[in-house]
């Protein structure tokens, strides 16, 4: 098993936190190619520099950046030293926050739609939070990295396989993280099921199931009283004049990356995708608007099939326009049992042998003995500061500490550049697989050769 196998099964494997220090001094090691060319060095089980103090810079105060500039200034250790926004209502929104905080305000950069490239040359800066909309994110991380600072990105890493193609290589050659900040696979239930996964629960994984289901309909045209869109209004909804496909594949994907040791001895293959028909969007911009002269090429419901290497499958889907509750799917299959999500439950071959129901176990006190044998690590210790704190029931704020956490103890994060290229690539992937009736994309190897533990 690869170093940095050993060191994320310490903390997959939830009770061994502690141990993780022992991973400390991992260095990649470099790979010749068949050209003779040394590769460069991998990131794979490289650990963060060792530093007391988080000084952290955020690009994109907006809605999302807002809310994690709440839950790191809730983290121990943590100093927020720049913030950068294009809009001056974000900046005055951050100036409140800090002065109600009693803290010293950061660095303001608000001179354009470049002047996040200052805030990068800032010296005093260990790690940037990126929250813009998607167009900005691997520009921006980017920067991030070549100016020496690993770089925290929203989800998702980037929208074009060059691009996520040239993350992979910034933060190979920078040696600096670029992290994509997935949260939900800090959410309770998505760390109760990895500890599950990880112990052998559900015997040998077979199949998974993540989606990013979504009624953004209102949050796509929220306008304010001068009639100016605000938050995500402002640009989500262009997307769906653009692109056809998964836009937002990461919500469900990552926790079942994990689950399924992605990068961990197998890696993501293959996709197929089809969209349905789009319809949900442009029936209710006409409804409600009269419509706004837009059309709209996203199917309102896109599906993709993953395969991995090792054979497993997942299937992914999207979508943020049809009336419907939110799901992200979190299904896990294997050949002892399953988990399914909204609502959760869980079904076990030996509990089904023993009843000879092939029923769920679910509801709160069927699954407590559960939660309480594979609750994490994590939401064990910090799990009520979280409740109170973090946005999207506590699974931000376990982000953000552990995060941090990872930079004070020098411990290797949690995911890499590799994890952020390949949980993104549903993104383009399925937008060419759309426009080829469905044809097969391969997923590059980002690792190459590290994720099998063996290279
Ligand atoms: N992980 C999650 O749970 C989660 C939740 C919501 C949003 N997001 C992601 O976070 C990102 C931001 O989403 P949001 O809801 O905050 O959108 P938003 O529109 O509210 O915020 C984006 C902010 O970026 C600023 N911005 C745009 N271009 C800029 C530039 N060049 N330089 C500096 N600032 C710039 C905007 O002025 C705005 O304040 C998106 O990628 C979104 O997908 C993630």
């Amino acid at each position: 098993m690869s170093q940095s196998a050993i060191s994320r099964r310490f903390f997959l494997q939830a009770s061994a936190l502690a141990g993780a220090t022992a991973t400390i001094g991992l260095a990649g090691e470099s790979k010749s190619t068949k050209s003779g060319a040394v590769a460069p060095k991998t990131m794979m089980g490289v650990p963060f520099e060792k530093v007391d103090k988080v000084r952290i810079g955020i690009i994109g105060a907006g809605a999302r950046g807002q809310s994690v500039m709440s839950d790191l200034l809730n983290v121990p250790k943590v100093e927020i030293r720049a913030v950068c926004d294009i809009d001056p209502r974000m900046i005055e929104l951050t100036k409140k926050r800090f002065s109600k905080k009693g803290l010293p305000e950061p660095r303001l950069y608000a001179k354009g739609p470049h002047d996040f490239e200052n805030l990068c040359k800032q010296d005093d800066l260990d790690f940037i939070y990126i929250a813009t909309p998607w167009e900005w994110h691997t520009e921006m991380a980017l920067c991030a990295m070549n100016h020496g600072k690993h770089a925290g990105v929203e989800v998702p890493a980037g929208v074009t396989m060059p691009q996520l193609w040239e993350l992979v290589r910034t933060s190979e050659r920078t040696r600096k993280h670029c992290m994509m900040l997935e949260n939900c696979c800090y959410g309770d239930n998505e760390m109760m099921v990895l500890a599950m996964a990880r112990q052998g629960l559900f015997g040998t994984i077979t199949h998974g199931e993540a989606a990013y289901i979504h009624n953004l309909r209102m949050v796509m045209n929220e306008q304010d009283k001068e009639g100016r869109y605000v938050s995500e209004a402002a640009w989500r909804r262009a997307w769906h004049t653009k692109e056809n496909g998964n836009l937002y594949p990461t919500h469900g994907l990552g926790p079942v990356c994990w689950y399924m040791g992605i990068h961990q001895g197998d890696r993501l293959d293959s996709l197929v995708s089809m969209s349905s028909l789009e319809a949900s969007l442009s029936e209710d911009q006409q409804e409600r608007f009269k419509g706004r002269g837009e059309h709209y090429v996203c199917g309102d419901m896109n599906t993709s099939i993953l395969r991995t290497v090792k054979g497993r499958t997942i299937l992914l889907q999207h979508d943020t326009v049809s009336p419907r509750p939110y799901t992200r799917h979190n299904m896990i299959q294997g050949t002892k049992g399953a988990f399914a999500d909204y609502p959760e439950r869980l079904y076990l071959d030996e509990v089904a042998k023993k009843t000879r129901k092939h029923e769920w176990i679910e509801g709160e006190d069927a699954l407590k003995p559960y939660r309480e044998q594979y609750v994490h690590e994590l939401w064990k210790r910090v799990g009520d500061l979280a409740r109170k704190n973090g946005g999207h029931g506590g699974m931000d704020y376990i982000m953000c500490y552990r995060v941090v956490e990872c930079m004070l103890e020098g411990l290797t994060p949690d995911f890499n550049v590799y994890d952020a290229a390949a949980w993104s690539a549903p993104f383009p992937l399925s937008i060419a697989s759309v426009k080829g009736g469905g044809s097969l994309q391969k997923f590059p190897d980002f690792t190459n050769g590290h994720w099998s533990g063996k290279a």
